[in-house]
């Protein structure tokens, strides 16, 4: 993040000055933004970088204990510098965050420079892989820094100390969130797919209860509550993989844009990156969970892989933007969007669907039968019609406030919902776009098909009491839909190996003894068991100090 914000917020001159640095790792930077008293509300960060004139510096200062920095990755032991953003203070007034490149560390020796305190902020979730990142706390103590390492390319303090105000946009500010949030929707689907695969593959190889005519036992997978568990989390990590990857397309197109100066995508590249970093993270969290469980008990071992990938995983609903406080943000560009639809200014991009209000307000969906639930037409109406009455119905109700911020702040718990419902139709429109496009490989089309109709429709089911409260849907489509899903259910369950194993993981990166590709898993447990240090002992040093003392005891007891 230290690198992308120079690149984003840093002058040509900075770029070349601080990015080869950073590059050779002549340098190590890291993000320091959040602060013990403020992460989600920046507006609200306390540090303070005050220019004075006499010697042509910033003076960066933690006023308060709540202004120390919280968080910062890699602040910890490692960085030598930081991007650090603080309340721009010049000529006794208060400008707001701005970020300033401050170095930290000796580069001789690491030690902290003077007025700079800094240290690791701790323990954090499980025992997993994320404890080896360095967290840190960071606190200054008036330390001095030259006037051009204020990151200047959206707003400059002169010599004399006069601010100037570029003709960018300030939200630029925010870029480095949006780059980062960008690439975390990409690895949802990595971490989603890394924990299907290894639910996957074991349902396959795990075989409970035998047939009522004492057959062969039952292959997990073949259980109807399995597949309509597992099948719908192998559906999403495909289509966060597409969203991703046109997540992906549109980041490119909006910084190419931003280089020529149109300003014109900003807000929708903040929408959707912002929402569908909340929508994959949340629901790849939760699916990685549920893949725990569908592994039942061997799934809690850390050898299933399973537990240190949750560990892991779980901070992205957190970082880089609270899920929640993110979709409140969706909400208010979408209550921004219907309010403008009266003045006849049509909706672009993701929203562009809004501009058909008068249709998706009366629409009645056509669906007769479960297969027509098969036609993305239908699919994709019935998502815009409740993602757009969900908004509409906010606006309404905000609209009978006596005034906007508290309708927002009453109506918060159903705009969130709105939101979601956004993203979701945007989820579902780009798996579908997806399929339509030319698939290479024999098969594969129809394998992505079923896939996308399974996410459909099983997001259609779990939020059904959304498609039927707002009109969009009757209660025998929802029906319809859910009858079509089994069949779906069947149709990957001949296929559901091949579809895990075409994310191409050897098992050293899946990390999993139930995952293996050779399907291999009882003897690995077994030899797994065996590495554990507790077995390197077979009479533990324990037993000398409590437990035979304790055995002795009772038994001296028992002999009375
Ligand atoms: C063996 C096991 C191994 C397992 C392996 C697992 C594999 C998977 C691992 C996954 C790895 C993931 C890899 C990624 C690594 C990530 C590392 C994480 C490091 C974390 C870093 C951080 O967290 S940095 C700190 C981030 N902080 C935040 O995000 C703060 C959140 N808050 C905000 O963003 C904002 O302040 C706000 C959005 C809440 C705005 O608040 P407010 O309402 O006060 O707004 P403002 O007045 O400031 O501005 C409003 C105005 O601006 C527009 N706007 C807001 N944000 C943006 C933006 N980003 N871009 C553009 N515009 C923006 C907003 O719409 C308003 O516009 P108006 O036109 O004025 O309405
Ligand atoms: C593992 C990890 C790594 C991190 N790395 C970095 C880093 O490198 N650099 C950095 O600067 N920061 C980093 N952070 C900090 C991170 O960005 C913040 O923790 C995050 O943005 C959430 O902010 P917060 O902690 O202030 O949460 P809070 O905002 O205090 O959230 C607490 C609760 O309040 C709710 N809430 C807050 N505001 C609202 C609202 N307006 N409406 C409704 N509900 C609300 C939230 O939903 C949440 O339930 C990291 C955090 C973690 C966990």
């Amino acid at each position: 993040m230290f690198v992308p914000a120079i690149k984003g917020q840093g002058t040509e001159e900075q770029q070349k000055k601080w990015l080869p640095l950073a590059y050779k790792f002549q340098i190590i930077g890291c993000y320091a933004q959040t602060e013990l008293g403020h992460g989600s509300n920046v507006q609200g960060l306390e540090t303070t970088a005050t220019f004075d004139p006499m010697t042509d510096e910033f003076v960066i200062h933690s006023p308060t204990l709540t202004s120390s920095k919280w968080w910062p990755g890699g602040l910890g032991k490692a960085s030598t510098h930081a991007v650090v953003y603080a309340r721009l203070i010049t000529e006794g007034k208060d400008y707001g965050i701005h970020g300033f490149i401050v170095q930290l560390r000796s580069l001789e020796d690491h030690s902290p420079l003077p007025g700079v305190t800094l240290g690791d902020i701790g323990g954090k979730f499980g025992s997993g892989a994320y404890n080896s990142m360095d967290n840190g706390v960071l606190r200054f103590d008036h330390v001095r820094i030259p006037r051009d390492q204020m990151l200047m390319r959206l707003s400059q303090v002169t010599r004399e100390g006069k601010y100037v105000q570029s003709d960018v946009p300030k939200q630029l500010l925010y870029g480095t969130m949006v780059y980062v949030r960008q690439s975390i929707v990409a690895d949802a689907s990595k971490a989603l797919s890394r924990a299907v695969c290894i639910a996957v593959r074991y349902s396959a190889i795990r075989k409970q209860f035998g047939s009522q005519d004492g057959g062969p036992e039952t292959q997990v997978l073949n259980y109807r509550t399995q597949q309509s568990r597992l099948f719908p989390l192998l559906a999403s990590a495909y289509a966060f993989r597409f969203v991703g990857d046109w997540l992906n397309w549109l980041y490119t197109d909006v910084t190419q844009k931003l280089e020529v100066k149109d300003y014109s995508t900003l807000q929708e590249a903040h929408a959707c990156t912002a929402g569908l970093k909340a929508v994959t993270t949340s629901a790849t969290a939760d699916a990685i969970e549920e893949c725990r469980k569908l592994c039942g008990g061997h799934g809690y071992l850390n050898s299933s892989g399973l537990p240190e990938l949750f560990a892991v995983y779980v901070p992205a609903c957190t970082y880089e933007g609270d899920n929640v406080v993110l979709l409140l943000q969706v909400a208010r560009i979408l209550m921004k969007t219907v309010s403008q639809l009266t003045s006849g200014k049509q909706p672009v991009g993701t929203m562009a669907y809004m501009g058909k209000v008068q249709h998706l307000m009366q629409s009645k969906c056509a669906v007769k039968t479960a297969e027509d639930w098969l036609n993305p037409a239908f699919i994709q109406e019935a998502f815009e019609a409740r993602a757009l009455r969900m908004a509409v119905n906010c606006a309404q109700n905000i609209g009978q406030a006596s005034n906007q911020e508290e309708g927002f702040y009453e109506r918060s718990p159903d705009l969130l919902e709105a939101a979601v419902a956004h993203i979701q139709l945007i989820i579902v429109t780009k798996f579908i776009e997806k399929v339509h496009q030319d698939i290479p490989g024999h098969g594969v089309k129809e394998q992505l098909q079923n896939l996308c109709n399974v996410y459909a429709l099983y997001t259609l089911h779990k939020h059904l009491g959304d498609f039927l409260a707002t009109g969009s849907l009757t209660p025998k489509q929802g029906a319809l839909a859910n009858e079509q899903l089994g069949k779906l259910y069947a149709q990957v369950r001949p296929n559901a190996v091949a579809l895990v194993d075409a994310f191409n993981y050897t098992d050293h990166y899946l990390g999993s003894v139930l995952g293996r590709y050779d399907g291999n898993v009882y003897p690995a447990l077994y030899e797994e068991a065996w590495k554990d240090p507790l077995n390197e002992t077979v009479v533990p040093e324990g037993y000398h100090e409590y437990l035979r003392p304790l055995l002795k005891q009772q038994l001296k007891l028992s002999r009375l």
